[in-house]
């Protein structure tokens, strides 16, 4: 007999606290669907579809399409048949259906890198973070004038204990010649752990000659932001740091696959996700990150 689960769904909003700030512009409100299974025993599973569109991830549109035209009750060949075009969606139903029944486990072991907000904000910031017990940071470039960003990151790794780890996202938004700019800098500040995402996805052949080129390693973030991405950039030849936000990375049991076999160096990053989504991207980051990395969910504050 075919195993069914019933399925409902609703939406949420949430506004930031603080907005995010990055080269694709400013983000203020996250909008998700929490997914609920529930089996013939009893059995519970929560799931959280967060999608990021700007990201590269399926709209919210979409996602709320896709449960709408689902039944009330579900068949497991239904979860793992969700396409690639619902990367947040598929993420979302193995998550919940890998959850039923089992308890929350809380990651432990995890080092977080903490989020600073752009610009001259960073100089002050990290302190707080840094007495909350973060040791890895993240600052944002090219959303500023270049040499203003410069001056502001050549103050933020002088403040910055010694023991400290900085890490710059350009979000794309470097030109070829600024980012060798700023890798030329930064490989004489050991703080700096690396650059993420320095040029625009259709530039991966330039990314790839940066990273010949300059001791600072790059991470690639939007170039990878889904499965299929993921493995075109491995096959390209990719062998730098992969960010990868589990969120919009499609069915976790894929993922970990393809993490394991091919001994991804990956570093973990939320979409500012709820608690829902939060706890089973924790528990692939758990799984999955190597030992020196830190993942990329310090906490983000709602104001509901
Ligand atoms: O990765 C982190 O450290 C924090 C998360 C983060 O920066 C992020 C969160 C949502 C959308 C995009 C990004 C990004 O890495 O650009
Ligand atoms: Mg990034």
């Amino acid at each position: 007999m075919v195993k069914i689960f019933n399925f409902d769904f609703r939406c949420y909003r949430r506004r930031f606290l603080q907005p995010l700030i990055t080269n694709h512009g400013i983000w203020s409100t996250r909008e998700g669907l929490i997914i609920h299974l529930r089996d013939s025993g009893g059995n519970c599973g929560w799931g959280e579809i967060a999608p990021i569109s700007w990201f590269g991830s399926e709209t919210l549109e979409e996602a709320i399409d896709f449960c709408r035209q689902l039944p009330g009750v579900i068949t497991r060949e239904m979860i793992f048949s969700i396409p690639d075009s619902l990367p947040a969606c598929q993420f979302a139903f193995e998550s919940a259906w890998e959850a039923m029944g089992n308890l929350l486990r809380y990651p432990q072991s995890l080092r977080y890198s903490g989020l600073l907000p752009a610009g001259e904000g960073a100089l002050s910031k990290w302190k707080t973070l840094w007495e909350q017990g973060y040791r890895t940071f993240k600052w944002k470039i090219g959303v500023g004038e270049f040499s203003r960003e410069w001056e502001i990151f050549d103050l933020l790794t002088r403040k910055l204990p010694p023991t400290a780890k900085l890490r710059l996202d350009a979000n794309g938004g470097l030109s070829y010649e600024e980012a060798k700019l700023w890798l030329g800098i930064c490989d004489h500040v050991s703080k700096v752990e690396f650059l993420e995402q320095p040029l625009p996805i259709p530039e991966l052949g330039g990314m790839l000659e940066l990273s010949a080129s300059f001791q600072t390693a790059i991470a690639l973030d939007e170039s990878v932001a889904t499965f299929p991405q993921l493995q075109y950039c491995f096959q390209q030849g990719w062998r730098g740091i992969f960010v990868i936000k589990p969120g919009i990375a499609g069915y976790p049991s894929r993922l970990r696959q393809f993490c394991q076999q091919h001994h991804i160096d990956a570093v973990f990053s939320s979409v500012f996700e709820t608690a829902i989504g939060r706890q089973a991207a924790l528990q692939l980051a758990a799984e999955l990150s190597p030992k020196n990395r830190a993942v990329g969910f310090g906490v983000h504050h709602f104001l509901n």
